[in-house]
């Protein structure tokens, strides 16, 4: 599907962004191998988290749902059976990873595929650690890639030294040592989202945290809760940035989850000297959520680099275009990861920002954007990546002319009601 942009005079308005991604897929999943009935408000309902949903169903586990409203009845670990058909994560990066650390200590045998992207997605970074905790993967690549066969088991607990800051896999390993004899304990080079490690403990786990460590002791059990989703602060992100570059603009975004393992955008808006202001700050479910309110700015180019990377490590599309309309040479360096998500982002994002008439470099880890630069209309894709695709309508609404961008059903993936809502600001 195709979708026009064409430039706007300004945006202005309140809008409340869909709930975070990340904790949609944990609440579902950590709802699954709990005891009892949880409940889960302000889901977001986009396809990746439709795709864990469908994949626990296939697990054996009840899971309701009506909009953004989740019901899920959890029978503990012994709840989850051989499921009879493969296991679909779709798109999602977050279910494949995530489920794994759950299936490799399953005593059954399941297949899991995704789409074409997921396919070329590594999965060793979890499969490896499983494999050397117990689990029986296997999969093209030597389990590196889906289709992937697992056949869970007796597993034993791990100390382990991710080479990568990916949350991802910090909790698939973290997952697989709450079933397993001992202690598990995970260590980043840089401390990644941590909503696996809250949210494991509002539903009764013990855990320790020591800088960049993680342990929890195994054959624990998980009590079922209420969960509040947040907004997405990775959503917000593409109207925080549409709000400081586009003229005459004052955009509020409502009820945004603010984890500080997750606002590095906040600190790159406040460097470059964006009019922000965080308002109705609180703690709601062990998150942090706040109002934030954008306006039109003069900004300034930053370099963008180490600990800060995995805090904004999925807005750096947005924050590339952001960059487009700041003084000077902004810098992202230490985003090796961008090269194995969706799609190469170091890649789309500089290919479609140039068609566009961005003055953008790729390097070996990041990006080089020399602004300010007025850009031109175009037609640009998404190649099937949602964050390209928001972000390239982000670009087209500065454009000088219309923005014509392909493969925009991507979006689904995590802000189905994406265009509505830049609709509703204009
Ligand atoms: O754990 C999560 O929910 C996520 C972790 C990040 O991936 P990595 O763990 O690969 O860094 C992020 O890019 C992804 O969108 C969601
Ligand atoms: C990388 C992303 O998600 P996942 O890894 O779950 O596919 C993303 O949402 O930008």
């Amino acid at each position: 599907m195709k979708k026009v942009v064409s430039p706007v005079q300004s945006l202005n308005g309140s809008i409340k962004v869909p709930g975070d991604k990340s904790i949609s897929h944990r609440a579902v999943m950590f709802g699954a191998i709990a005891n009892g009935k949880t409940t889960i408000e302000g889901f977001l309902p986009g396809a990746d988290c439709l795709s864990t949903i469908s994949c626990f169903r296939k697990l054996g586990v009840q899971i309701e749902r009506s909009g953004d409203e989740v019901t899920v009845y959890g029978n503990g670990w012994e709840g989850l059976k051989e499921p009879d058909e493969i296991l679909d994560v779709g798109n999602s990066g977050t279910t494949t990873r995530l489920m794994l650390g759950v299936l490799g200590t399953r005593p059954f045998h399941s297949v899991v595929i995704g789409d074409e992207s997921i396919g070329k997605r590594p999965m060793a970074r979890v499969t490896d650690p499983l494999k050397a905790m117990g689990a029986k993967i296997d999969g093209r690549g030597e389990g590196n890639y889906t289709p992937l066969a697992v056949r869970g088991g007796e597993t034993k607990g791990i100390t382990y030294e991710s080479p990568v800051a990916s949350a991802q896999v910090k909790s698939a390993i973290l997952l697989a040592g709450l079933q397993s004899k001992g202690l598990t304990s995970v260590t980043e080079p840089f401390k990644s989202r941590d909503h696996t490690e809250r949210m494991l403990t509002a539903f009764g786990v013990e855990l320790k945290e020591d800088n960049t460590t993680v342990s929890v002791r195994g054959l624990q059990t998980l009590k079922a809760q209420h969960v509040l989703v947040p907004g997405d602060i990775s959503s917000a992100a593409f109207f925080l940035v549409a709000g400081a570059i586009v003229k005459n603009s004052s955009i509020t975004l409502t009820n945004v989850g603010m984890n500080e393992t997750r606002t590095g955008i906040i600190d790159v808006l406040n460097r470059m000297g964006a009019h922000l202001q965080i308002n109705n700050s609180k703690v709601v479910n062990e998150e942090k959520i706040a109002d934030l309110t954008i306006s039109t700015s003069k900004l300034s180019s930053i370099e963008i680099g180490g600990e800060i990377i995995p805090r904004l490590i999925d807005e750096i599309p947005v924050i590339a275009v952001l960059a487009t309309q700041a003084n000077g040479t902004t810098v992202i360096k230490d985003a090796e990861e961008l090269k194995v998500k969706e799609t190469n982002r170091i890649d789309t994002v500089v290919s479609q920002l140039k068609k566009l008439g961005a003055n953008i470099e790729a390097t070996e880890d990041g990006m080089m954007i020399h602004g300010p630069t007025k850009l031109t209309g175009g037609k640009v894709s998404s190649f099937g990546d949602h964050r390209i695709g928001m972000a390239m309508a982000i670009a087209g609404s500065v454009a000088s002319e219309e923005v014509e961008i392909s493969d925009v059903e991507a979006i689904d993936v995590s802000y189905p009601n994406f265009f509505d809502h830049l609709s509703e600001l204009i």
